[in-house]
């Protein structure tokens, strides 16, 4: 029986440093690469997470060869797939447990000319449609049906063919996709409403490593010049800014000094300013980022004196993932702020456990929360809950963490989704944290 649940005294503070994972979200685009050669691919920084070791799985059912050189490292090899696997009962369940199943759709139809899908799974934070995807895949000429009894996608094409495509919505896995099929296409290909976060750009610099000719790399416009084929080569994940951002916000809640060691600075973006303005001082050291003790943190007002508002938007802005770690964050800052959650409907409705441990939120609509921070004139206060999704999750556990008394998280197998033995990495900064 797998232990789903935390325990957790909190009211400590932290201290000594934390090394962030290879980035989850990465690691779902670029594992997915590997089927569009039949040469050796080798991925380090590899996370050991729950959404990692089922792609892997998926891919070692289609028939890739994987071979794990150390703990965070993996020779992958696609010289002989099966693609009859894509209809078993094995794959259906595995491929709609992850989100990141989604990008094995690219590649697959640019190779071998078919694929096929079940609904991906990943976080329920409201509607995650596909629609860019296949109106992607359907621009370079792929035939695609939709069959909504047994929820399955299927996509079909003897030979794509390069085009001009205007991207339906900026989407990550979406953008993925597209590029992973274009790469093999013939002629060329422009992706403009493309999505250009980190991750999109870790893939396109591998692809063309591997031999593709993709330029407009960091840009929404990408113009690719379609291959005939692409060999080997070597890839290391950046480290997951989700995970910087979640350690920044657990730290100021919990008045540690705590150092983020090798946080890839450099890629974060706006995520370090948007702390600033909750009124967290960051310390760069390099590469690293030293986060001093908070005994209060002031939220910063608009120059014209109006209410903060934090929201989400496609990169360059302000990733939704962090959202919920800057929800919880506000919870104990001085001041206010309007948390404004842009593209999930469902993310926000975690705050009536923060509220029942004594967090003052209003939640406005779906959408909108605001904070009225406690500027810790009291801690929040231990209770039982459950994780509902992967980010709240970990907003909870630095709720946990951050309040008086002993706390409850159920479901945390949402965590492990996404966060490589978070319990013994907590532990080691000098958490109280049980898996029960
Ligand atoms: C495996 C993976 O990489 N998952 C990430 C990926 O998911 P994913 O690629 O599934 O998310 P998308 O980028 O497609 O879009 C996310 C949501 O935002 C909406 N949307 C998107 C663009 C836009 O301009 N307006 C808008 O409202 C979409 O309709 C969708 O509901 O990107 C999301 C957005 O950064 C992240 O939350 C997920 O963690
Ligand atoms: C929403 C997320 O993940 P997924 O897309 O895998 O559900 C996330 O990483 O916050």
């Amino acid at each position: 029986m797998t232990l789903d649940a935390f325990e957790v005294i909190g009211g400590q503070a932290l201290s000594g440093e934390i090394v962030p994972q290879g980035a989850k979200n990465e690691a779902l685009q670029v594992l997915c690469a590997p089927l569009l050669s039949s040469e050796k691919v080798t991925i380090s920084n590899v996370p050991q997470i729950q959404d990692v070791v089922l792609l892997i799985e998926l891919l070692e059912g289609l028939g890739v060869k994987v071979e794990r050189l150390n703990a965070d490292t993996y020779v992958f090899q696609a010289d002989d797939i099966n693609m009859v696997y894509l209809n078993s009962a094995e794959f259906l369940n595995k491929a709609s447990k992850i989100r990141g199943s989604v990008m094995l759709i690219g590649p697959l139809l640019a190779r071998y000319g078919r694929a096929f899908l079940p609904k991906p799974g990943g976080d329920k934070i409201g509607r995650r449609r596909l629609d860019t995807h296949f109106l992607g895949l359907q621009s370079l000429g792929a035939e695609f049906k939709f069959d909504a009894d047994l929820n399955v996608y299927f996509v079909e094409a003897r030979q794509l063919q390069g085009t001009y495509i205007l991207m339906d919505e900026i989407s990550v896995t979406g953008t993925a996709n597209v590029v992973m099929a274009a790469v093999l296409a013939k002629g060329t290909t422009t992706i403009y409403n493309a999505a250009c976060e980190p991750y999109v750009q870790q893939l396109c610099k591998l692809l063309n490593r591997m031999g593709a000719r993709i330029s407009g790399v960091s840009s929404n416009m990408l113009i690719i010049e379609g291959v005939e084929a692409l060999g080997g080569a070597e890839h290391r994940l950046l480290p997951d800014m989700i995970e910087v951002g979640s350690f920044i916000g657990l730290a100021a809640m919990t008045q540690s000094d705590l150092t983020i060691k090798a946080a890839g600075v450099a890629e974060l973006g706006i995520i370090p300013r948007v702390f600033e303005r909750m009124g967290i001082e960051l310390i760069i050291q390099g590469d690293d980022i030293r986060i001093p003790a908070h005994e209060h943190y002031e939220i910063q007002s608009f120059i014209d004196g109006s209410i903060l508002t934090i929201y989400d938007a496609p990169w360059p802005g302000f990733t939704p993932d962090l959202m919920s770690i800057m929800l919880v964050v506000a919870t104990q800052a001085r001041g206010s702020v309007l948390i404004h959650q842009k593209m999930f409907e469902s993310r926000l409705f975690f705050v009536d456990k923060l509220i029942d441990m004594g967090a003052q939120i209003i939640l406005c609509d779906p959408h909108r929360a605001t904070v009225i921070g406690l500027d810790r004139r009291q801690p929040l206060r231990g209770i039982s809950m459950t994780s509902p999704d992967i980010r709240a999750g970990v907003a909870l556990l630095i709720a946990a963490l951050s309040a008086k008394g002993r706390s409850v998280i159920h479901n945390v197998n949402q965590i492990d989704r996404g966060y490589q033995f978070i319990e013994e990495r907590l532990k080691n900064i000098g958490a109280q944290i049980a898996r029960i």
